[in-house]
């Protein structure tokens, strides 16, 4: 029987999407048995640092690259929003799933609704897209810092660390938490998601054909499609990570739109953009060459001189 390793970060949440992805393609590869692989990486080991100041691309993936290379592993399930934007030689994407909720839910102590959190309240959150959109909604409030792994997150919060926190809704949803934890979710086109929020990349190398055999079982075009169009509109506004980004794709009647969002970190300029275009990296392109038009380039450019 063949056997394939499937590698994944050590996270809670990684290992439960890594195993419903596995359920999956069982059913679909009956000949093919499938075994988890565990990875630390450089992002699960870090945990006391803004990540956005560490530096670097690709934190959470990095040394599953490395694994995926010397043969330990045959395929890397990751959420595709650490995933960089453009891959280095040797791997591929070779499967996007179909996509989860890909909005952000606001949890808060005694369920208390966003509009009525009290002047002065604690936020937490390690998105510098979450906080400066917060920030915008609500002058009010203080947004802080935290990490670790959502479990980690949910209970800094209950502890009275925080008021409230900002998590994927997709995580919560994988992990079975949502209908309990949840106090509302934020709606996409006033709360822009992060790039390829909720979907899911496998990884091979490049060109392994027997992979991607196995994995065309699972692919799903639309959030191929939707995923393929934000990633190329963030490939041309921020290499770094360090620029508050966000986008979402969605066909409506049957048409691919593309909302793209560039903030400063204060909260204080936004630049919004929504095109459509059939093509999805054209659509990328097209949002982007609009944000440069009307000046969205300077605060990246600002953030980066900066750093
Ligand atoms: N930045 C960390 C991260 N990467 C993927 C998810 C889970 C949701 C997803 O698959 O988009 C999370 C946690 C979060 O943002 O709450």
């Amino acid at each position: 029987m063949k056997i394939v390793k499937v590698g994944t970060r050590r996270s809670g949440l990684a290992k439960t999407q890594t195993m419903q992805l596995i359920n999956e393609l069982e059913k679909r590869n009956p000949d093919v048995k499938f075994e988890t692989v565990e990875i630390v990486t450089k992002g699960d080991q870090i945990v006391n640092v803004q990540l956005s100041k560490v530096g670097g691309k690709g934190l959470f993936v990095k040394e599953i690259e490395e694994a995926l290379k010397n043969g330990e592993i045959d395929m890397a399930v990751h959420s595709l929003k650490d995933v960089p934007s453009e891959l280095p030689p040797g791997f591929e994407l070779a499967a996007v799933p179909v996509r989860e909720d890909m909005r952000d839910a606001f949890l808060s102590n005694n369920k208390v609704a966003f509009k009525d959190l009290p002047s002065g309240s604690i936020v937490g959150t390690s998105s510098l897209r979450r906080s400066a959109q917060l920030k915008e909604l609500r002058d009010d409030i203080t947004v802080n810092w935290v990490r670790g792994n959502i479990d980690t997150r949910i209970k800094k919060m209950e502890s009275g660390e925080y008021d409230a926190i900002i998590l994927a809704a997709a995580g919560l949803k994988r992990m079975g938490w949502s209908d309990t934890i949840v106090t509302e979710y934020f709606d996409p086109v006033e709360f822009i998601p992060a790039i390829a929020q909720g979907a899911l990349g496998v990884e091979i190398r490049e060109g392994d054909i027997e992979m991607r055999n196995i994995l065309s079982t699972i692919h799903d075009d639309e959030t191929s499609t939707t995923t393929s169009a934000e990633r190329a509109f963030l490939k041309r506004m921020d290499g770094s990570c360090q620029v508050p980004i966000g986008g979402y794709a969605e066909y409506v009647d049957g048409e691919l739109y593309l909302t793209g969002l560039i903030m400063n970190e204060e909260g204080t300029e936004k630049f919004l953009v929504r095109k459509s275009a059939d093509d999805p990296i054209e659509l990328g392109n097209l949002v982007a060459d609009e944000m440069e038009k009307i000046g969205a380039k300077e605060i990246i450019d600002r953030i980066n001189e900066n750093k």
